[in-house]
């Protein structure tokens, strides 16, 4: 699992070491861990000596990093450029330059085929234009962030440069695990600079392989259907019947005892003719152990009806239950209450669109909250409303954020856009319903931590789909059974 920190976070774990006169110490070894993964980028490249580094370089300490490095890579031989942005460097930084023989330039040189971007790091406030970069810059690495990504958000207000590698110092930074911020990050590599006693609690987390893939494990030796996981599913409708299908077959790929479909004939033929293993009827009566309502309800009496029936189920036999689209615009604070009475785990699985419905009908007091940190902070917004009603908050979107009522936070970036596209969300719901549904062999893992393992396998499925060119949500679930294979 990794862990993030806030930029403000990180900014007061240095300020102890800050006070205590290692802040030139603390600089020179971010800026060492910056030059060897500059070096190993230009040694894949080809020698480097005579290979040509430049840094575009901020007036701050971010700045100050990127011209020590740059006087260690002048040292191994490369001709180290710095390029202000500003009026003035890091004094420190631009002698210790001087002194290796680096040189100052008002552009980044034609040759130049490595770029540093040292202008802005934890102390960015708003939005920055950067230059042209040369066609010929084959690699642009990130000094502690990409210049103008928000550390705490991960938001960019401006414009940014898109790294290939982000180099960030002491921790992962919040900042460059969501959304804009994350996809301008390329791939991060932290150096550690002895701020690990003063950091406390991670910001947030994300699931690795492994964490995802111990949600979804394989069935005990001595493990029968029922033992495995019976996963309801109330989706679909005359109007929307392939939902069904698709929630169905993403669960039955991740491996369950049993798949059972409540919902009306003309959906239940469809699932049946796709999934003759389902068993289909009308009601909610049977052996399920979690269920997903939502995908392809519709919004009339009908819709309704069913999905109060499933309610019922949940709060009878105290199951978990997985809340998305259609549902997500019926479920009432009364249904939220008795469901939390139960002891029931839920988790409503939103879109940003769905998330800003969700809080003018239920929490209207704070819809405007929502609506001003939805797009630029999606975590603050799922943090808002699992706390608001007490349930577990997978919202959807580039970057998936999976929040508890406690704060605990789980994201997710292992998608790709090829993803946007329809019934994509109803297959992610049945990997959450399955996740809910399937018994637990080793350590339980928080719902939060199930919601987030769905998202993971989802996510890393559509990135094997994606490979094959572009792709419809019915592929997702032979992608699913794939990545589950290559355990
Ligand atoms: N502390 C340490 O010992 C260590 C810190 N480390 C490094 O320091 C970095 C933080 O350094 P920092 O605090 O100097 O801030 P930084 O990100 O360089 O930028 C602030 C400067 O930019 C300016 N500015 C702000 N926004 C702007 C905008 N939109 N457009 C244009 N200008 C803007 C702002 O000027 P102002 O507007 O306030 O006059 C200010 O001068 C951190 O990310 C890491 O790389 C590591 O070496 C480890 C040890
Ligand atoms: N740009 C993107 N990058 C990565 N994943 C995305 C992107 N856009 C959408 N997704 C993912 O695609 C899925 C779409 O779900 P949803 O909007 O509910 O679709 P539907 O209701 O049609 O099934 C979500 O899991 C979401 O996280």
């Amino acid at each position: 699992m990794l862990h993030a920190y806030t930029g403000t976070a990180v900014r007061s774990a240095e300020r102890p070491l800050l006070d205590a006169g290692k802040g030139d110490a603390l600089m020179r070894r971010a800026a060492w861990g910056l030059a060897s993964v500059v070096l190993r980028e230009l040694r894949a490249r080809g020698p480097v000596a005579g290979s040509t580094v430049a840094a575009l370089v901020g007036k701050g300490n971010n700045g100050g990093d990127a011209l020590w490095a740059l006087s260690f890579l002048r040292r191994r031989g490369a001709d180290a450029v710095a390029v202000p942005t500003g009026k003035t460097m890091h004094e420190v930084g631009l002698a210790a330059l001087r002194r290796a023989g680096g040189r100052v330039a008002e552009q980044v040189p034609e040759n130049a085929t490595l770029l540093i971007d040292g202008v802005l790091g934890t102390g960015a406030r708003g939005g920055w234009e950067p230059p042209l970069v040369p066609e010929g810059v084959a690699v642009v690495v990130a000094c502690d962030l990409p210049s103008g990504v928000d550390a705490d958000t991960g938001h960019v207000a401006g414009e940014v440069i898109p790294a290939d590698v982000t180099v960030t110092f002491g921790a992962l930074k919040t900042g460059l695990m969501v959304g804009a911020g994350a996809h301008a990050a390329g791939r991060v590599e932290v150096v550690d600079i002895g701020l690990g006693p003063h950091l406390g609690e991670p910001d947030l987390s994300s699931l690795e392989r492994d964490d995802a893939l111990a949600v979804f494990a394989p069935p005990a030796w001595d493990d029968h259907k029922y033992r495995r996981g019976v996963l309801g599913v109330c989706a679909g409708s005359e109007q929307y019947p392939g939902a069904s299908v698709l929630v169905c077959s993403s669960a039955i790929a991740s491996g369950l005892g049993m798949v059972q479909y409540a919902g009306p004939r003309r959906a239940a033929d469809l699932v049946l003719a796709a999934h003759p293993e389902v068993v289909a009827g009308p009601g909610v009566d049977g052996k399920a152990q979690a269920w997903v309502a939502g995908p392809g309800l519709g919004s009339d009496d009908d819709a309704r009806r069913r999905l109060a029936e499933v309610v019922d189920a949940c709060v009878d036999g105290g199951l978990p239950l997985v809340l998305d689209a259609s549902a997500l615009d019926l479920v009432s604070l009364e249904d939220l209450g008795r469901l939390r009475s139960a002891g029931c785990q839920v988790v409503l699985t939103p879109h940003q669109g769905e998330l800003l419905r969700l809080a003018g009908r239920l929490v209207p007091e704070m819809k405007t909250t929502f609506t001003a940190v939805a797009g630029l902070d999606p975590v603050a917004a799922a943090r808002g409303m699992a706390r608001e009603l007490a349930v577990v908050v997978l919202l959807k979107g580039a970057t998936t954020v999976c929040a508890a009522p406690d704060g605990r936070t789980l994201v997710q970036n292992e998608g790709g856009a090829a993803l946007a596209t329809a019934g994509t969300g109803d297959c992610l719901a049945g990997l959450v319903g399955s996740a809910l549904a399937r018994t637990e062999h080793g350590r339980p893992s928080p719902t939060v931590e199930k919601a987030a393992a769905a998202a993971w396998l989802h996510g890393t499925a559509g990135a094997v789909a994606a490979e094959a060119g572009p792709f419809g949500a019915s592929t997702l679930p032979s992608a699913v059974r794939h990545v589950l294979s290559g355990r």
